[in-house]
Order: C-alpha cells, then structure tokens, then sequence
C-alpha cells in the first residue's frame, strides 16, 4: 500500500530537478532555470506523483525529519570535529545548512553540479544522485554534548556556558553492550530519504564539506522505518515481525508534539546555563539494538504475543479491540492473570506506567552482515525525539532494562544523544541571483543561536 503523506508537496513531475528550488513557505520556487548549471544532469523518470518526487521544505519552525512523515531510509552519521577553531565549527555549519538546503529541495550540493565547474578543480556534487528525483529528502542536524564539554571537561569552543541541562551523559543502563566506536560524536547528521542512495548522497557530500573540521565516527543504514509519524501512513512492521509505531506521537497531535517533543521556552528558565537556543528544537536519543533474531524464530507466537504484549497479526493490545484500541491493562483472563502481562513490552512503555510521557519514535530496521557464529547482526535503530531526556526517556529505558521481558532478545550495542535545534524560520534565507541558497556570514545556519 502506498503511503502518501498529507504534507507533502510533490515536486512537479517530469521537470528537470534544476527547475525546484523552493526552500518553503517564504522562499520563491524559481522555475525553468535551465542553463544555470546549478541541477542534476538529465531528468529523473517520466512524470509521477509517487515518493520520488517528494520534497520536503528545508526551512520552518522545527527542522524537518521528525514530524515530517518518516521516509522509508536512513543514513545517519555521527562527526567528530577536529578542529579547535570555534570560526571553522561556524563555517562548516554555514556549508552544511547552505548543502542541505540544496539537496532536500533536488538540487546539486554546490552550484555547478557533478559534471561542469572548473575542470582542474573536483565537482561540487559528487554525482551518483544526479539522475534521481529528490525522493522526500530530509537532512537534520544535532550536536552532542561532547561539543560543549571535552572528556577532560574543556569548553572546546566558548559554548559551555551554552550547555542545555537536558544534554546529558546518558547512565549505563542495565544489559547495555555499548561499543564505543558506535557511541556518541560531536554532531549528528540524519539522513532520511524513500531511496538509500540518495540518503547516502547527502551524508557523502556533507561528509567531503566536512573534511579539514570534523570526520565521521560513526554510521548507520537503516531500512523499512519502523514507526509512523502521520495517521496518513499504514503501521510498518520491525525485523520480529510485529508492528511497530501504532502508539506513536503523530504530527498530527500538535499538543502532544508540544508537551513531548519541542522543547519549549520555559525549559531555559529551568536551566543554569544560557539554552534559549533550543526552544522549538528537541533531542534525538539513538539507541542501536540488535534483535537475537535467530532464538526469536524459535519463539512460540504465544510467546512472541506475551512479550509484545499486541497480537502479531494485527497488533491489537491483548486486552482486546483492534489495532489503534487502548490496551486495558486491568483486564484479566483465565485464573486472574493480567492479559496484558506485567513484563509486556507495551505495558512497561505504556505512558499509565511512565508518569505520563511519550516519545515520537522514528526508528529504522537494521542488517549489518553476521557475526562469526553465522548469526544475523540485524535489529532496530531506535530513534526518539523527545522534549527532555531526563523526563522521556531515561526512566522509560531503565524501566524496560530491568523489567522488560523482550530484553532477553535484544542487545543495546550503540547509543547517542544530540540536541536538535530548532530550524530556520521562511523567509530567513538569503538567495543568490539564480535562487539558490548563498554561503555568506549573512546567511542564517542551523544551530546560529548557539552561537550568537
Ligand atoms: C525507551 C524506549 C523504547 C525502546 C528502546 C523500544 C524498543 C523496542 N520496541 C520494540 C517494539 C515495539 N514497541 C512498541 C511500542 C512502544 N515502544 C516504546 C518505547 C521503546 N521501545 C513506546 C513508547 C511504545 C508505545 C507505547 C504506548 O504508548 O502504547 C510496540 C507496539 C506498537 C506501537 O505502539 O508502536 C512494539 C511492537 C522493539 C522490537 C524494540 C527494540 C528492538
Ligand atoms: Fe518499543
């Protein structure tokens, strides 16, 4: 079944992707700007309204790639920067808003494209999304705490004193196998896309902007999203075949998004630190959890339903009712036992059992080959937004840790936590003659208020 989510604004069907250049709401869309070398080379497939042709505004309140709907891929990266210079983080920042911007709406990474510019120089744009449509790209950028505090407690860059209080270390929880090469990083780029190779041309590009300031630390691949993020789209399944993000926090709950997701301005008051900067952004928790796939398949479904606490087929709560029902957790079967069991994985992430809190995941399935045994080292890429770490999420984890029984089946192998600014409000931008987004001093970047 297609997904066609409700705020997407297909990019007019069989124009070359040099003719899109809409940034959003307040940005002009320049049309027909053929000749301008700024594009990929030839056209992408013949007119279509299907996802590849999708785009996503870059600018907004909120960056897009968390209550935009989930796109099918993604390629997320962790940096870290090695320069010691505060104007090359400002710079690089500058390049990237300035790529991302280009990339989401189809364009090419710099104004030439892969194949024109000058000759002895490389091309601006790597090449290998040159004939793709631009398949509901979205590009979001985070930093780790790592950026404002070094290991020895050095305030790397003057942004001590900027450090939100929500950007926490995140405790060891229980059961937790986290490989260091897997963890953490200065920034985040996330990558989301209907086609990994365009997904993967973002990070590649942002990646070689990247080069003298920070490289990448880590990486992950994810396929097949696992939750959705608008009513509009069907519930996808993860790699233990259940369906996953029935419950989830949809755009479509503007308050929901509000008391769980956008940090909101009170939460600067709170803090001893100056973190005005993050009103309207959020946090992204990343977990990499590898599912035991291989003893899962060797699981009862009676017991795979128990531990899920949903039935497989549908994935309505155990208590009864269809998929979108309310779990009844009161609700008891033959010898009084709760039909929902106490060590369900829903029950344990019900908000009835997390002082009201609720999280918008957009997680992905993972596949990264086989261990030496044979066994698939595959899962889920658990991603969270949420308002505060400290109040929607670290209770949730150490609760399903201890508790949940599905936790005999997973490995936490990779984790991160990075505070997403807000985005750049329409109309914010500033244009080049041809349209196209400027590098200057001028121009705004994502995260400016940080460094303001
Ligand atoms: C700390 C937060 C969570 C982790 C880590 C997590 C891992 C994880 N979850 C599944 C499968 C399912 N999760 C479902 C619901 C659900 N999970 C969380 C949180 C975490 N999950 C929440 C907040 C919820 C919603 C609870 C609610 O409000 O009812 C479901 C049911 C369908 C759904 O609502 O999405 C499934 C299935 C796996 C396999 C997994 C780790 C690999
Ligand atoms: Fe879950």
């Amino acid at each position: 079944m297609p997904d066609t989510p409700p705020d997407a604004s297909p990019a007019p069907g069989g124009l070359s992707r040099r003719a899109v250049l809409g940034l959003g709401g307040g940005l002009a869309v320049v049309g027909a700007a053929v000749g301008l070398g700024v594009g990929r080379l030839t056209a992408p497939e013949p007119a279509s309204t299907s996802s590849g042709t999708r785009t996503y505004p870059f600018t907004g309140a909120h960056q897009a790639g968390i209550a935009t709907p989930a796109q099918d891929r993604l390629y997320l990266a962790a940096f870290d920067l090695t320069t010691s210079s505060r104007d090359e983080v400002v710079a690089l920042l500058q390049r990237w808003t300035t790529i991302a911007a280009r990339l989401t709406q189809g364009l090419s990474a710099g104004p030439y494209g892969p194949a024109s510019g000058p000759y002895d120089a490389p091309p601006d744009d790597t090449g290998e999304a040159a004939d793709l449509p631009p398949a509901g790209l979205t590009i979001t950028f985070g930093f780790g705490r790592s950026m404002f505090v070094g290991s020895d407690g050095a305030d790397r860059y003057g942004l001590a004193s900027r450090l939100p209080g929500a950007l926490v270390d995140l405790p060891h929880f229980p059961a937790d196998n986290l490989d260091p090469a897997r963890t953490g990083g200065d920034l985040v780029v996330q990558a989301c896309a209907d086609d990994p190779q365009i997904a993967v041309h973002a990070i590649r590009n942002l990646s070689r902007a990247a080069f003298g300031s920070a490289t990448i630390r880590w990486t992950q691949l994810g396929y097949g999203r696992t939750s959705s993020t608008s009513t509009a789209q069907r519930t996808p399944r993860n790699l233990f075949g259940f369906k996953d993000g029935t419950a989830n926090v949809k755009a479509e709950e503007t308050s929901a998004l509000d008391e769980h997701v956008w940090v909101p301005a009170s939460a600067a008051s709170a803090d001893s630190t100056d973190s005005r900067w993050m009103t309207g952004g959020s946090y992204l928790v990343a977990r990499r959890i590898r599912m035991r796939i291989e003893p899962w398949d060797r699981t009862s479904l009676r017991e795979q339903e128990n531990l899920v606490g949903r039935n497989k087929g549908e994935g309505a709560p155990l208590s009864g009712g269809t998929e979108f029902t309310e779990p009844d957790f009161t609700a008891s079967g033959r010898g009084g036992q709760p039909l929902i069991a106490t060590n369900a994985h829903v029950r344990l992430a019900h908000p009835d059992f997390n002082a009201g809190v609720r999280m918008l995941r957009r997680g992905y399935n993972f596949t990264d080959g086989n261990d030496s045994l044979g066994r698939l080292d595959a899962g889920l890429f658990f991603i969270a937004f949420v308002t505060d770490p400290r109040t929607h999420y670290i209770p949730m984890q150490n609760q399903l840790s201890k508790s949940d029984g599905l936790m005999e089946y997973l490995e936490h192998t990779g984790s991160g936590l990075f505070a997403v600014p807000p985005g750049i409000e329409d109309g914010h931008f500033v244009l080049g003659a041809d349209g196209t987004p400027l590098t200057t001093r001028h121009s705004p970047f994502v995260g400016q208020d940080l460094f303001a």
